[in-house]
């Protein structure tokens, strides 16, 4: 990074000097930092993804907790010079954390963050979206107008995929893939087929109750089924959304065979990591295919698409922007931050990462705890409901 470091200091005085890699949305993060006694520095660099040399001058000799993003690579040489400062904490603004090797912060002993929950709903809701602008081809249609070549209503224009009574496929059926097939099967009433390495009781109750409401209305009442194998998945569903974690055993879940045994018309949405779909076959496969489509958050060398991608028509492409609603990406920016200070703090690990909802009551003072440390029991840190 060329020096001077652009970066804006707040709270010039405070005890601990926490880091933040980047500008993050809303200001409640800032003061629950500032009002702890924290110096907190923010990298105002206009270069959009940071090396680990960039990070390393950020960290400096003194520093006691780092905020991160996920295109920053964080293993062994950042957290050896993040434990060097008397660094004891990292959070990145992200649930994923493909990026951080957790083996190496266990050895410099430093606790890594994540933020789960906040982005539950709007990363669901950018899945839905793209599932309905891939089934009723909205950006082919966008394109179309714009370019001034409608000249009237016609049968057969831009036609594409009713949803009510087809197959929703959801491959890692979490807390996002859950809020994701809760909106397709009770706003579309489509039936659910999903594969996750866990049952999805949850999940699996509410579509129950909900088909036991349909019917008792008269209508035909949606299913769920949970699929044995992935490949079932792929054969019977006709939209399929992956919302997997990132880890040896989900790299290249979806390749050239597995895009093989998918209909035809199928619609693929991905808005877990890049990695998940083998790119450069899923190009071949659009190639093949034209009436399969995708919608695409995520990409496997991002910021890049693999050659050929841009121009099919049967692929939609965002830039990995699911989780972008203001509520999330201010509340993102609440957790991590309260993440690195809880740690800073001596303060315990919240009960439970998938409740963190006390944390982002702008109303009150969050709990004295890190809502949540993945490594939390790699480090043997106390867990307390407070
Ligand atoms: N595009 C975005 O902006 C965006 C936003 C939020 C999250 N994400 C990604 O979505 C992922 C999921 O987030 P979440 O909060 O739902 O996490 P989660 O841990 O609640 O869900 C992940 C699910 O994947 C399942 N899984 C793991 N390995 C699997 C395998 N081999 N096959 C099938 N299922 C498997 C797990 O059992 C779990 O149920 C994150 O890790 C992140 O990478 C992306
Ligand atoms: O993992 C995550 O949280 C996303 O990719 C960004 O919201």
């Amino acid at each position: 990074m060329a020096k001077p470091v652009s970066i804006e200091v707040w709270n010039p005085s405070g005890k601990y000097r926490v880091v933040s890699t980047k500008p993050m949305p809303g200001t409640r993060w800032i003061n629950l930092l500032v009002q702890n006694d924290v110096r907190l520095e923010i990298c105002t660099e206009k270069k959009t993804i940071l090396s680990v040399e960039d990070i390393i001058a950020l960290i400096g000799d003194k520093c006691d907790g780092v905020i991160g993003q996920l295109t920053e690579d964080w293993g062994e040489q950042l957290f050896s010079t993040l434990s060097k400062a008397g660094g004891k904490a990292f959070s990145n603004m992200a649930v994923g954390y493909n990026n951080v090797d957790v083996d190496a912060a266990n050895k410099y002993g430093v606790a890594v963050g994540n933020t789960p929950g906040v982005l539950t709903e709007t990363t669901a809701e950018l899945a839905a979206s793209l599932s309905l602008a891939a089934a009723r081809r909205i950006v082919e249609a966008d394109e179309f107008m714009r370019a001034g070549l409608y000249d009237g209503w016609l049968p057969h224009l831009f036609v594409g995929n009713l949803l009510k009574g087809q197959t929703v496929g959801v491959i890692g059926a979490g807390r996002i893939g859950s809020a994701y097939a809760r909106m397709m099967v009770e706003g579309f009433k489509m039936n659910l087929i999903y594969y996750d390495l866990y049952q999805s009781t949850r999940l699996e109750k509410f579509i129950t109750a909900y088909a036991t409401f349909l019917k008792a209305s008269g209508e035909t009442p949606v299913t769920w089924k949970r699929a044995a194998t992935m490949d079932e998945v792929l054969q019977e569903a006709d939209i399929i959304s992956l919302h997997p974690v990132l880890d040896k055993t989900t790299y290249h879940l979806v390749n050239k065979e597995r895009l093989a045994k998918m209909k035809k018309e199928a619609i693929l949405i991905n808005c877990s990591r890049g990695p998940v779909i083998d790119e450069a076959a899923l190009v071949e496969h659009l190639k093949q295919n034209p009436m399969f489509r995708v919608g695409l958050d995520v990409f496997e060398e991002e910021p890049y698409m693999k050659p050929g991608l841009a121009e099919l028509k049967n692929a939609i492409v965002v830039p990995h922007i699911a989780s972008a609603s203001k509520w999330t990406r201010e509340g993102m920016a609440t957790l991590a931050a309260l993440n690195v200070l809880g740690k800073i703090k001596g303060y315990p690990v919240w009960f439970d990462a998938n409740r963190v909802e006390p944390f982002l009551n702008e109303n009150a003072q969050p709990p004295a705890a890190s809502p949540s440390i993945v490594n939390a029991k790699a480090l043997g840190l106390p867990t307390s409901k407070l």
